[in-house]
């Protein structure tokens, strides 16, 4: 299901001394089936954006269409439940959310509130654990004798046990080591993959948007200044830097590259785009016609 924004704006506590204005003027689609990264400095709204998907917050101006429902200011908070079931959150550090004094009723007790039953609710454990990566033996375990990466797709787990179409994660590899961060977003990447997820990312990680997003969104100061592919995004290689906000690692050699005279018909987002492109363009060395 697409998610649209049409003049989308926010304000937190409005009618008081404290009054900020978090989001102005949103227009964008988030498209059903896409893998999208929404990226932007400390403070630019990207949270306030995502927790308008599942109607968490309510635009104080503008609306936003989540499948066939519109939410506007005046959208009463009942009947929100269908929302909330197809669009899962995981929010950052998931794991301080988890209580159970078992994994499995961790994971079960999402469905449970749901309305699903408790015989299902312990079935879909047991699925999501798997889906995760995780062992079965993990499911009678106390969620808090688990690591750090484990707690985390146990949080995950009990979010995917509501059977989501869209999973939204802010910073999901936050705090993990490099393998945690790997095995996360592979993780991720198969449930987009496989299992047809739509995934909103919210991230300041360059390389991950590069390798898993197929659209990006570029938030400043409470606005979009930005919607684009990854390679879209990542072409303005000056533009990233003005902004501040990270260059992936391979478009930034790309880019000295091409301060020195090299040429690529399209930005490098990967490694082996890079040495595709790169290798006809040396005179000898990485060719392979003297190997025997
Ligand atoms: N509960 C709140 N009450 C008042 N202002 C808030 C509240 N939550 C966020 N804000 C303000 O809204 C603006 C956007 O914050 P938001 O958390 O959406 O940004 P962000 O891009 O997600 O930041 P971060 O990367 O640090 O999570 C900021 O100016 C922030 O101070």
């Amino acid at each position: 299901m697409d998610i649209t924004f049409k003049d989308v704006g926010y304000t937190y506590q409005v009618g008081t001394p404290f009054e900020s204005r978090a989001l102005h003027e949103i227009n964008l689609t988030l498209r059903d089936h896409a893998f999208t990264a929404i990226i932007g400095h400390t403070g630019s709204g990207k949270s306030t954006l995502v927790q308008h998907l599942n109607a968490l917050l309510k635009p104080t101006s503008g609306t936003v269409t989540i499948g066939d429902r519109v939410i506007t200011p005046e959208t009463n908070n009942k009947n929100l439940k269908p929302i909330r079931q197809k669009v899962g959150m995981v929010f950052q550090f998931p794991e301080s959310q988890l209580f159970e004094e078992t994994v499995a009723k961790d994971i079960a007790f999402g469905p449970m509130n749901f309305g699903v039953s408790e015989e299902e609710s312990l079935k879909r454990a047991k699925e999501m654990v798997q889906l995760v990566g995780l062992k079965d033996a993990v499911l009678e375990r106390s969620p808090f004798d688990l690591s750090g990466g484990q707690m985390r797709r146990v949080a995950i787990a009990g979010v995917l046990a509501m059977k989501p179409e869209v999973l939204i994660l802010d910073e999901p590899t936050a705090g993990l080591d490099p393998e945690g961060r790997r095995d996360i977003m592979g993780m991720v990447q198969r449930l987009h993959q496989e299992n047809q997820l739509t995934v909103i990312l919210i991230t300041h990680l360059m390389e991950d948007v590069a390798n898993y997003a197929d659209q990006v969104v570029v938030m400043e100061n409470g606005g979009v200044v930005k919607v684009g592919t990854p390679r879209e995004v990542f072409s303005n290689v000056q533009w990233l830097r003005d902004k501040q906000l990270g260059v992936p690692e391979t478009a930034a050699f790309a880019d000295q590259l091409i301060k020195k005279g090299f040429q690529f018909k399209q930005m490098p987002l990967t490694e082996t785009e890079l040495a595709d492109e790169l290798l006809p363009q040396l005179p000898q060395a990485g060719r392979n016609d003297n190997v025997e």
